[in-house]
């Protein structure tokens, strides 16, 4: 089922919480709602869910206005962070509950009631479990209950609001994983809020990041990855470098460092070239154009290489690298480092530098 997020507002006591706020979820798409504490993500969610109601706009469920329909009858399913499971229910009567108080015409026969939680279960694999109380089961486990129990109803929609947030790392690294496989099968329409840009990027095929209730991008990671449409963007999915440098005379002035620029010359003034650790590339040999730098430290992290280190001469604050190689470059060297992946800004501005590595040679 398709969600239509039509121009929403909200305030809270003359408070803009939600500004304008307009998208598109697909059937079967998994959209993650990214952002600072604060930027409303939570907020949006529980319009979605019919929790608490827009100042404006509107929301649509497969083109159907949700305005006066309850959260009950919205049919949505909700997973919050922490658990909400019945502590005297064991898993199974956790995840049949909303299933055994259905009335009327909706009633299933307790035979068809055991089989789709024996099926949940097995699906959370968790079949061994389902005599447990939640005290006696981990968090993780906890929470894959509290999953299966909010698809037990076949929701047209599921929610989750920082679903993981609760649980330490490699139990949320595991549940990342699961969750994403579970999608790939049941192809549910869902929205999770997170604040941790990996989580997103991992499970998300579509990822909304916001600000101070704004959506700055709502593109597939890679997208987001390789072209994010603001410096927040950029800033907020990992912890990139920041160099002050500045332009006169149509170069580009860092440190010591002039370089000549190719295509369109910015106006005199200062900018700032972000660097994502990534990006950061360098070799020990010099190259034109690239910028100095001293090796501070060199360790091994998750298969690549971090590296801190310092451009020479002018710098005070260490640069971040992560280098996808084996060899750990030495402490104290000199290495040159590449500025052709950095993006240049001046405020909010993106600027359209290119470095001229014609005019070295
Ligand atoms: N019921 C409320 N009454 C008044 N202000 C509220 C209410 N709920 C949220 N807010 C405010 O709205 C803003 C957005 O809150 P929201 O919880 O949606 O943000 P969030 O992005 O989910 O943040 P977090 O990651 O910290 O949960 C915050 O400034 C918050 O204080």
């Amino acid at each position: 089922m398709s969600i239509l997020i039509d121009s929403i507002q909200k305030t809270f006591g003359g408070a803009p919480v939600l500004k304008d706020i307009s998208l598109t979820i697909e059937t079967g798409e998994m959209a993650a709602l990214l952002g600072p504490s604060g930027s409303g993500k939570t907020t949006l969610l529980r319009i979605i869910a019919g929790l608490e109601t827009e100042t404006s706009g509107r929301i649509l469920f497969d083109g159907a206005d949700m305005t006066d329909v309850s959260a009950r009858d919205r049919r949505v399913g909700f997973v919050f962070q922490n658990y909400a499971l019945f502590r005297h229910m064991t898993a199974g009567e956790n995840i049949a509950f909303g299933l055994t108080v259905r009335k009327g015409a909706e009633k299933l026969p307790k035979a068809d009631i055991e089989a789709r939680v024996r099926d949940l279960l097995a699906m959370v694999q968790l079949t061994d479990f389902a005599g447990r109380y939640p005290a006696q089961l981990s968090g993780g486990q906890q929470q894959r209950v509290a999953l299966a129990r909010a698809l037990a109803t076949e929701p047209r929609v599921l929610l989750l609001d920082e679903p993981f947030g609760a649980l330490d790392a490699q139990v949320r690294e595991d549940l990342r994983q699961w969750i994403r496989r579970l999608h790939e099968k049941l192809r549910f329409t869902g929205v999770f809020v997170t604040h941790d840009q990996e989580e997103a990027m991992q499970i998300a095929d579509r990822v909304v990041v916001m600000k101070d209730g704004r959506i700055e991008q709502a593109d597939a990671p890679e997208e987001i990855w390789t072209r994010p449409k603001t410096r927040f963007v950029l800033k907020f999915l990992c912890d990139v470098n920041v160099l002050q440098g500045r332009i006169e005379d149509g170069k580009l002035h860092l440190g010591s460092l002039i370089l000549p620029l190719s295509g369109e010359k910015p106006a005199p003034g200062p900018v700032d070239v972000l660097l994502r650790p990534i990006d950061a590339q360098m070799k020990r040999t010099f190259g034109l154009g690239q910028l100095p730098i001293e090796v501070l430290s060199s360790r091994p992290k998750g298969g690549a290489v971090q590296v801190l280190a310092r451009p020479e001469g002018w710098y005070p604050e260490p640069i971040n690298a992560i280098l996808l190689e084996d060899a750990l470059p030495t402490r104290g060297n000199t290495y040159y480092m590449s500025l052709d992946r950095a993006y240049f800004y001046r405020g909010n501005e993106r600027l359209p530098i290119r470095i001229d590595h014609h005019a070295f040679s």
